[in-house]
Order: structure tokens, then sequence, then C-alpha cells
């Protein structure tokens, strides 16, 4: 199975990733500017509804990190979820067999709830290299590097997630895979990945976030 290929490490240099991705049932929104790709059904309904309950069992507020003194910019409830989790162990292996982004520099899967009225105003997963608190986030395992999310439900209305820079806004579908490069070709920083996690409207959104990194994980 697909499982055995080698691995991509950190997914950085992409082409690896890129490679693996271009696979049946997956598909790649054509832009220039951004590797991002759409994979639905990636889930299974079921496993989506477990990951549901694992998230509402942790859940707290959101953080953010070089906080720009908005309190409305990340309105959501974030959970992480336990690699010990036989839930948790089969959404990273499916991402795996898909992405061949090593685990070992994967952050721990991270979910996060949205209600009525909530969401993730504009920003990129990677971090500001300029930030104060640079050296806490990055310090050991280096800056993100590929960001892959799985909607887990469809909320009655809302709750989209647009990149702005490329002019796509992507619906929530329950167990719809987004993955995406957070670097350019030659490794820098790609702005154009600056998304929203637009309000949610009527309903409740659940997504998984799996972040990779330069180096190691913990
Ligand atoms: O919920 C979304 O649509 C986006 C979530 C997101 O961007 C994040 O958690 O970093
Ligand atoms: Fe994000």
């Amino acid at each position: 199975m697909s499982e055995h290929l080698p691995s991509s490490g950190s997914g950085l240099p992409p082409e690896p990733v890129i490679a693996r991705l271009s696979a049946p049932g997956v598909q790649r929104v054509p832009s220039a500017k951004l590797d991002l790709f759409v994979r639905k059904d990636f889930l299974p309904p079921e496993l989506c509804a477990a990951l549901i309950e694992r998230i509402d069992a942790v859940r707290r507020p959101s953080t953010i990190s070089d906080s720009n003194g908005d309190a409305s910019y990340r309105t959501s409830e974030t959970g992480d979820l336990s690699a010990e989790d036989p839930a948790v162990i089969e959404v990273e292996r499916r991402i795996l067999a898909l992405t061949g982004l090593d685990p070992a520099h994967g952050e721990p899967l991270q979910g996060q709830r949205y209600a009525v009225g909530q969401e993730f105003k504009g920003h990129t997963d990677y971090f500001e290299p300029s930030g104060i608190d640079y050296q806490r986030y990055c310090g050991v395992a280096g800056n993100r590097t590929w960001t892959v999310m799985v909607y887990l439900n469809q909320p009655e209305a809302g709750g989209a997630t647009r990149f702005k820079a490329i002019d796509k806004i992507v619906q929530p579908e329950t167990g719809k895979l987004l993955a995406w490069n957070n670097r350019r070709a030659d490794g820098s920083l790609n702005a154009a990945t600056l998304h929203h996690g637009m309000k949610v409207r009527a309903g409740v959104k659940y997504v998984i976030t799996k972040w990779f990194r330069e180096k190691a994980w913990g």
C-alpha cells in the first residue's frame, strides 16, 4: 500500500508531497501562487463523528500567537487530541498514506470547534520570523511547512475557508481534506497562503488540523 512508499519528511522540499498528492480523487486547485489540494471523503462519517466527540471532551478557548490585540480574531475553541487515541491514530495513518509527510515532523492533531458567529480571521499558519514569540514557537522544531485540515461536519450555513490571494473559497463538507504548502517552491514563506475560517452562520463547525514542521516535533 501507499504507506510503504518512502516518507517525504518535513515536506520541504515539496515535490515529493506534491507528487504523492497528485493521485486519483485529489483535486489540485489551479494556481501558480499556492500549492493547495482538496480531497473529498477523506475520512468516513463515523470517524468524523468520533473525532467530534473527542474534541467536545477537551475543548477550551483557542489561543493565537503574535496576538494583534483583536479579541475577535480567533473566536473558536481548540482541543489537542491524544496521540494514543485509536481514532487519532487512524487519522494520522491516513494523512501519512495520502501525503507521505513524516509523523515525526507533525504537531499533535488539533481540533477546532466554531459556534454561530465564531471565526478565525485572515492569517497564515506559519510564524512570522520577526514576531516576538518566534523563538518560543519555532526554536526547537522550526517553522511550519505543510498544513493538513479536515472538516468533520457540514454546518448549516457559513464556515467556509477563504484563500483570498487566489480567490478560492472551500465549503465545509463532512470528511473533506485540505492540504497546502506554506512555502513557495524555493522554501520561502508563502504569504499567498493567507486564509480565513469564515463565520459560521447556522449550526456548528468542527475541523481537525495537523501542521508539519521543518524539524522533528518534541
Ligand atoms: O476553520 C477553518 O476553516 C480554518 C482553520 C485554520 O485556518 C487554522 O486552524 O489554522
Ligand atoms: Fe490556518
